[in-house]
């Protein structure tokens, strides 16, 4: 197997807040400030597209993504030379309802894992040659359990979205997204819930494959934190920073930063889109960078991409995390722009243009 060592980066437990307003208020001017599409690049895509040497539409979505692309790259003919993985990992105080297959000292095993190249994730960015970063998002202060208070303060909620804006600082013209803490899944469940409603039960499946009587306590964890935190789900950031956990949390900021720098996102799977869904319920155009890599197995993602209006480019029955789908949609979007940059037009290539059939 062919090992590629990653460095982890690791964030600090203390980040100072911002100097000044409300902490919340100034993610949300952030989401106002971001910018729109481009639709002079969006168009200038469409027209090129038309003199390519295909008939019109028959690459059906690859022309539509690299449309999506040159918008949210600002770019008239899109590229992807640097895409980037970023997996961000944190461990969360609501392990403690017995609501995972495995026990949290996982999260950092993996971490290791990455670290050593040993990953599924190593192995789909080494295969399509794409950069591959890990972020330790305070593993050894879990979050609290949402079941008994909240997960996160709103300083450390903020100083985690900012850590995850800052991670784009070495620049890429892809965003995957990925992440890794075990019992995630609870936590993205009660996001779900709180922000769609519904019955606990809905939004819970089996994440790293939990057995009957471990669903049973994820089902009545989530029904606990909704109870324990039902007067104040209005506000979704109010929501992530009681559910938690810190990799949603710095999912949100890199999605912010992302379109902010103009680099084009995909969505890994249930966990990652739970991040998407917090923007979208802030602002549901917030999100419009944003391509849902795949759908996962995990039973409610179907249900949620459809609330983002989100189809997913794969379906191949993965609930792995790590960015895993989104790495392997990645490869679709590069090949999407390739295309398009890449192919001859008509005229180029001597090949007659519809219509120019005999009679
Ligand atoms: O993203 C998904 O669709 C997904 C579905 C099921 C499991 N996971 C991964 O499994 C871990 C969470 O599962 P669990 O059962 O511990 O909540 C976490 O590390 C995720 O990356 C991820
Ligand atoms: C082994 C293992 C690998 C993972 N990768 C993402 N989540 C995971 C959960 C487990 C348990």
């Amino acid at each position: 197997m062919a090992k590629r060592p990653v460095p982890i980066s690791a964030s600090p437990d203390e980040t100072p807040m911002p100097a000044s307003g409300l902490p919340f208020d100034d993610i949300r001017q952030l989401i106002a400030a971001m910018p729109g599409p481009d639709m002079a690049a969006a168009n200038a895509v469409r027209a090129r597209d038309k003199e390519l040497t295909k008939p019109a539409g028959s690459l059906g979505r690859m022309e539509e993504i690299a449309e999506w692309l040159a918008a949210w790259q600002a770019k008239p003919i899109p590229r992807v030379d640097r895409p980037l993985v970023c997996v961000f990992a944190g461990n969360h105080g609501v392990v403690a309802q017995g609501v995972s297959a495995f026990p949290q000292a996982v999260t950092r095993q993996m971490l290791e894992n990455f670290a050593a190249g040993g990953a599924a994730i190593n192995q789909i960015c080494a295969a399509f040659d794409i950069g591959f970063k890990v972020f330790d998002l305070a593993l050894d202060l879990p979050t609290g359990d949402f079941t008994q208070g909240d997960a996160l303060d709103e300083r450390a909620c903020v100083a985690t979205m900012a850590f995850g804006m800052e991670a784009l600082a070495g620049g890429a013209d892809l965003l995957c997204l990925g992440e890794m803490g075990i019992g995630n899944t609870t936590s993205a469940a009660a996001i779900y819930a709180a922000l769609y409603g519904g019955d606990a039960a809905i939004w819970c499946g089996r994440g790293t494959g939990v057995d009957d009587a471990g669903l049973k306590r994820k089902v009545a964890a989530v029904e606990a934190g909704l109870a324990l935190h039902a007067a104040h789900l209005r506000d979704p950031l109010e929501v992530l920073r009681r559910f938690g956990g810190r990799e949603i949390a710095a999912i949100c900021g890199a999605i912010i930063a992302a379109r902010s720098q103009r680099i084009p996102v995909i969505l890994d799977g249930y966990v990652v889109t739970a991040a998407a869904a917090i923007l979208h319920a802030l602002e549901p155009s917030s999100i419009d960078h944003c391509l849902a890599g795949h759908l996962s197995a995990e039973g409610a993602h179907a249900q949620v991409l459809a609330r983002l209006g989100k189809q997913p480019l794969l379906a191949l029955d993965m609930r792995l995390g790590e960015g895993t789908g989104a790495a392997l949609a990645a490869s679709l979007v590069k090949a999407a722009a390739a295309i398009h940059s890449g192919m001859a037009t008509f005229a180029q290539a001597g090949v007659a243009g519809k219509g120019a059939a005999e009679a």
